[in-house]
């Protein structure tokens, strides 16, 4: 198995209205994709190499400023969103029973403009890049359900109408940048990796990454690499997804392994677009079966947190 690659160009982001497109083409791609494999490479979305470099080099003179500044901006310091926020290296465990990620990340869950940001002096281009890409994803990604939700024949909008308070306090959906600093694998915990294998928790899920290191488990449960493909767009089936198609389309566990040994100086960034359905919508199984009872993924993401950061 590997991750296929679909074109998206009919259902771009260059192309104003998709309404008209004729999807059908795609939409049997992306079915096939995500009923067999979970994961997708889509080339052609209208979102350029470019634009990812532009954000990552943003991010990354984030990162680089002393522990001191970004604890100013730390995950749980915000009253108004609880999830938005930087967070410190070893803080997440994307597996609960291994010790924490080594990595860094910052989360942008809340476009809310009392959420207070780091001076561009400190950290130039940082929150126009990061609330800018916010809103391409957003776009990208609404697109993407339209396409999926005719793929499985049901109303268009079944997807998209669970999906309106993005942004807000009333959804989860978060643009996540990711910082793996240098690492020497001989030191590090035992179990320990970048990122701890986990499956994401929301809707769908796009990826954008500068280097190799993410593996995806096969259904026989061993791991592939998945390469780093320039101008393409890694997309992947979450958890809520799966449960909501009754496991027609499936939410593959993956992770991102330590660099080999002997090389001690590579870093890696990723941006990470986690689709959210809003936090009081209903998820149940839209083939009308009892697969799954409704859940509300307010609660369900709550469960899922305890998981990663503990019931603190
Ligand atoms: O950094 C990556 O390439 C993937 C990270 C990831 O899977 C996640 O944060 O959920
Ligand atoms: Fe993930």
């Amino acid at each position: 198995m590997s991750i296929p690659v679909v074109d998206f160009s009919v259902a771009s982001l260059s192309v104003e209205d998709m309404s008209s497109a004729d999807l059908h083409q795609l939409s049997r791609e992306l079915k096939v994709a995500f009923m067999e494999v979970g994961f997708v490479f889509l080339k052609n979305t209208g979102i350029t190499q470019e634009e990812v470099d532009h954000v990552m080099d943003a991010s990354r003179r984030f990162f680089l400023q002393p522990d001191q500044l970004k604890r100013l901006f730390v995950r749980k310091s915000f009253p108004i969103n609880p999830y938005h926020g930087w967070v410190a290296m070893e803080t997440e465990r994307l597996h609960p029973e291994k010790p924490g990620d080594l990595k860094e990340a910052f989360n942008l869950t809340s476009l809310h403009p009392d959420i207070k940001w780091p001076s561009s002096e400190a950290a130039p281009g940082f929150q126009e890049t990061q609330m800018t890409f916010f809103h391409r994803c957003k776009e990208l990604s609404l697109r993407i359900l339209r396409v999926m939700a005719l793929s499985l024949d049901v109303d268009p909008d079944i997807f998209l109408n669970a999906h309106r308070l993005i942004g807000t306090e009333e959804n989860y959906t978060t643009l996540r940048s990711s910082y793996y600093p240098p690492v020497n694998s001989e030191q590090a915990k035992e179990g320990q990796l970048r990122c701890g294998e986990h499956s994401d928790w929301g809707s769908i899920t796009l990826l954008f990454q500068n280097a190799e290191g993410l593996q995806v488990r096969r259904r026989s449960r061993e791991f592939i690499c998945v390469p780093s493909v320039p101008g393409t767009v890694l997309v992947n089936i979450a958890d809520m997804m799966q449960r909501w198609t009754s496991d027609h389309f499936v939410s593959v566990p993956h992770r991102v392994l330590l660099p080999p040994a002997g090389d001690c100086s590579s870093t890696r960034q990723s941006l990470a677009f986690f689709l959210h359905p809003d936090n009081e919508a209903v998820v149940s199984c839209i083939d009308g079966s009892d697969k799954y009872p409704p859940l509300r993924p307010s609660a369900y993401v709550k469960e899922r947190e305890y998981d990663s950061y503990g019931r603190a």
